[in-house]
């Protein structure tokens, strides 16, 4: 039986238009992720990572090509699209309670089930007992862990995480990345993870998409060998054969690094 196909990007193409004129962000990307798969998207800054989850998240609309999630056009943001981002925008005002439900409360679903589901979920990223506190009271992980209960708690069927764990000490950083990635797998959601962290991305993904950049494009894939896509990210990074997968990205952004300052080079004698 074929797997189930989550998602497409079909010739997909973004151009940013602003006072400056236009500019290609993204350039004919071909995409499919099966449901339940964990994919990451690395590459130099600038190569469109934002802007593809941006697209997919029903946020932009795509120059050129199309979105699909379950087979249908993406037109618009949906809670069936959890977003997970860098800061975690918490309401300072608002306590942890009414944080985490947030989410639910604006997709107007902060039902009796609803508010037990966030009680749940808050037990479940061990912020039991924090209901009552606020945000300012809570350490950076907890947060971001509130956060994630918020996330959840619509029950999305597919996450995107943009830089969720980059401003985190490397301890609670690797933590959260266990933390995370259980929680999807117990779920079968499908997620999409973006960051600068080689390591990161080997150890969470089941396939991590290289991008390059002018204008962003996809310059190749990285499968996770079988043995490590059922193990935690903890359990990988120490695995015998993390390290192989750890130096193909290593090598290949390091070269995307060369080509570019090479044609930056170039460019620049030609001026
Ligand atoms: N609102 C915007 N207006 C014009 N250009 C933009 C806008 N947002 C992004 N861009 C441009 O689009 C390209 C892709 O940007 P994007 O933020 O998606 O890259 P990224 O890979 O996420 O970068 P980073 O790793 O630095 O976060 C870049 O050249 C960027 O300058």
């Amino acid at each position: 039986m074929p797997e189930l196909e989550k998602l497409q990007l079909r010739n997909v193409s973004h151009v940013y238009v602003n006072d400056h004129g236009a500019s290609l962000a993204v350039d004919s990307i071909d995409l499919t992720i099966r449901a339940g798969e964990f994919v990451s998207f690395v590459g130099p800054s600038g190569c469109g990572k934002t802007t593809l989850l941006h697209l997919i998240a029903g946020l932009l609309k795509p120059a050129r090509g199309s979105v699909l999630i379950d087979g249908k056009p993406v037109s618009e943001p949906s809670t069936a699209v959890g977003y997970m981002l860098q800061q975690d925008y918490l309401f300072p005002w608002r306590t942890i309670r009414e944080n985490a439900e947030l989410g639910l409360k604006i997709s107007g679903r902060l039902t009796k089930e609803g508010a037990a589901r966030v009680h749940g979920l808050l037990e479940e990223l061990e912020l039991g007992g924090t209901e009552d506190r606020y945000p300012h009271e809570l350490s950076g992980g907890m947060r971001q862990r509130v956060a994630l209960a918020r996330t959840l708690a619509t029950e999305p069927e597919m996450m995107l995480l943009d830089e969720p764990f980059s401003a985190l000490d490397m301890h609670i950083k690797l933590q959260l990345e266990d933390l995370v990635w259980q929680t999807i797998r117990r779920r079968g959601q499908t997620a999409i993870l973006v960051t600068h962290d080689l390591a990161e991305a080997a150890a969470m993904s089941d396939r991590v998409i290289v991008l390059g950049r002018n204008p962003g494009h996809i310059r190749l894939t990285v499968e996770s060998p079988e043995q490590l896509r059922s193990i935690p990210p903890m359990e990988t990074r120490r695995h015998a054969d993390f390290q192989a997968v750890f130096e193909r990205l290593w090598s290949e952004l390091d070269h995307e690094e060369q080509l570019t300052s090479e044609l930056e080079e170039r460019g620049g004698q030609h001026a």
